[in-house]
């Protein structure tokens, strides 16, 4: 078949010309970007533009209501670009935000940190996206619904979610609204919302956008397309344009003391270090734009897939094992002594370690990071992470004689002890310090694991083995199942693992092991006697059910996540 009618037979079978609620956009863009990536041919691209062009279409002309009603879960509001994400329901989230601020109490300001609706509005918002589609269009609306209503804002254009954040505290702003689905794939657009303390924000919080949202929806409420169409934010009055990212490297150099990081130190280091070499995968996500400017110019700093593509080159864009592998095999080919890779989500806020010979996931990073803070840089404190992330932090803070924070799953669950703990983090990737934002971020993450390599002299696989020797080794691992069952009705299948309670048993590989300890502050977390343990919850941004488990041998991770995978096929979900 000749490629145009190749073309020409996709399109058809997604596109129903004229009707944009009819067409399946995203799936063809896919195929197409598949057929590009095996031959090369740059005709596919022009086909995908053809298809981008009526995405945009449909995201400036929808006035449908969503076809999810609008909803922050975990992280934010997320949805299909076109079709959940568009002009009208973003700039009917942002008015939401404007009537919020207008009509909250005592209680709601506290959690907004801010005293009054006046306060808010001249303190203003920072305003950016990451590299999806529509991005800038996107935000433009934001700034516009914001102007409007008289809110300062600053726009950060293209960032990061620990960069925005970082702008928050450092230009003292009311609150922060980022465009990013994180690390969803690219059919997604997505919607932050952080308050005054730049953190996720609380779930009163989110819950009040989401109620008035839904009503506004609702609403014959109209925005008017031609007040942005090829307009800059800038023009829009109160907006001005700042660069987010110098706000973060001022807020690492101010805060120098509070966690013993010295930005301009461990960079001038690497540059000096002719045995190291440091690979970052940005995944053409917003990282991109910020490595070249933050990392040294040097030829042992090599930067990868750091173009511009909103499709990510047809991956999904996580920072997974499966996307490392272009960092191990640059890695594998330098000479370097000392070898860092890093892989980093679109919005920045996800980051996973790799040092050429092996991966070094959050788990085990973040505990890492911890100790390296307490004993190669003498700070004294408390540690934090979530119930699904390994205990090898738990036997760190032990050791330290320290508190140990366990909330359940989700960034903002750290607030209580933001300020005190020297180290946030969580297994799916995010991590904080104590002195920087209370949001997570790869940038940090990244900077730690400079510094680590730096000071210790040791790659991270080594400075692992080296805390593992002392304090024993832990074997985390995570999955999921997708679902197609929601809300309470997942919810009731997933109580049927209520019978497993304290002192029943379960089959792990061939030996029955008896559990001690039930947790259940999210999902449920089953510990067995010898410290392993398994973990069941509802993942809350994506329609799966995830699994974590723990072994404290290298050969039981598997025979755990067997137990967790028969426990769901138990009560039919897989
Ligand atoms: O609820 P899940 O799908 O497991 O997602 C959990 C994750 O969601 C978002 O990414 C939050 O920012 C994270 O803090 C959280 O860990």
């Amino acid at each position: 078949m000749a490629m145009n009618d190749e073309i020409q037979a996709l399109f058809s079978q997604y596109i129903i010309a004229g009707d944009h609620a009819a067409s399946d956009y995203f799936p063809l863009v896919k195929e197409l970007v598949k057929k590009k990536n095996e031959s090369g041919e740059s005709r596919w691209q022009k086909a995908i533009d053809t298809v981008y062009d009526l995405v945009e279409d449909e995201i400036r002309t929808n006035v449908r209501p969503p076809t999810e009603t609008v909803k922050f879960g975990t992280s934010g509001w997320r949805g299909q670009l076109g079709k959940d994400i568009f002009v009208r329901s973003v700039a009917c989230v942002t008015a939401a935000i404007v009537e919020m601020y207008a009509t909250a109490d005592d209680s709601l300001f506290r959690l907004l940190g801010v005293a009054s609706c006046d306060e808010a509005k001249k303190r203003g918002c920072v305003v950016g996206h990451d590299n999806r589609f529509a991005g800038h269009l996107l935000t433009t609306v934001v700034c516009k619904v914001l102007s409007d209503a008289g809110f300062t804002v600053y726009y950060a254009g293209e960032s990061t979610t620990g960069v925005l954040s970082a702008a928050v505290l450092e230009l003292g702003a009311a609150f922060s609204v980022n465009l990013t689905p994180s690390h969803n794939p690219l059919e997604y657009g997505g919607y932050k919302f952080n308050a005054a303390d730049a953190g996720p924000a609380a779930e009163e919080v989110t819950g009040t956008i989401t109620r008035l949202a839904r009503e506004i929806v609702d609403s014959n409420y109209n925005f008017d397309y031609s007040s942005i169409a090829g307009v800059e934010p800038e023009t829009f009055s109160g907006v001005t344009v700042f660069d987010s990212l110098a706000t973060w490297q001022s807020l690492v150099r101010k805060n120098r003391a509070v966690h013993n990081l010295d930005l301009d130190a461990i960079m001038a280091s690497f540059a000096d270090s002719n045995d190291m070499v440091v690979v970052v995968d940005s995944v053409h996500g917003a990282s991109r734009l910020h490595m070249p400017k933050l990392l040294p110019e040097i030829d042992r700093c090599i930067l990868l897939r750091n173009t511009a593509d909103v499709t990510f080159g047809g991956i999904a864009p996580e920072p997974s094992s499966v996307n490392m592998k272009k960092v191990q095999e640059v890695l594998a080919a330098r000479k370097e002594k000392l070898k860092l890779g890093a892989i980093i989500d679109p919005d920045g806020d996800r980051i996973r370690f790799s040092d050429g010979a092996c991966e070094i996931s959050m788990n085990q990073f973040g505990a890492m990071a911890y100790h390296f803070l307490v004993v190669y840089k003498k700070k004294k404190g408390m540690v934090a992470k979530t119930v699904a992330t390994s205990n090898m932090a738990n036997c760190l803070a032990r050791a330290f004689g320290e508190e140990l924070f366990e909330p359940k799953v989700g960034f903002k669950e750290f607030k209580p002890v933001i300020g005190r703990a020297l180290v946030i983090f969580e297994e799916s990737d995010g991590i904080s310090i104590i002195g920087h934002t209370p949001e997570k971020d790869a940038y940090i993450g990244l900077l730690l694991a400079l510094d680590m390599v730096i000071t210790t002299g040791m790659s991270l696989g080594r400075y692992r083995d080296m805390i593992e020797k002392e304090y024993g080794a832990y074997y985390p691992d995570r999955d999921g199942i997708t679902v197609s069952v929601k809300g309470p009705e997942l919810l009731a299948k997933l109580n049927e693992l209520e019978k497993y309670g304290v002192d029943s048993q379960l089959m792990v590989g061939s030996e029955q092991k008896t559990i001690k300890e039930v947790i259940t502050i999210d999902g449920r977390k089953m510990i067995f006697e010898d410290g392993s343990w398994l973990m069941v919850r509802p993942s809350g941004t994506e329609p799966k059910v995830r699994f974590y488990v723990e072994s404290r041998t290298e050969s039981g991770t598997n025979d755990l996540v067997a137990t967790a995978r028969g426990l769901l096929q138990q009560i039919g979900l897989v």
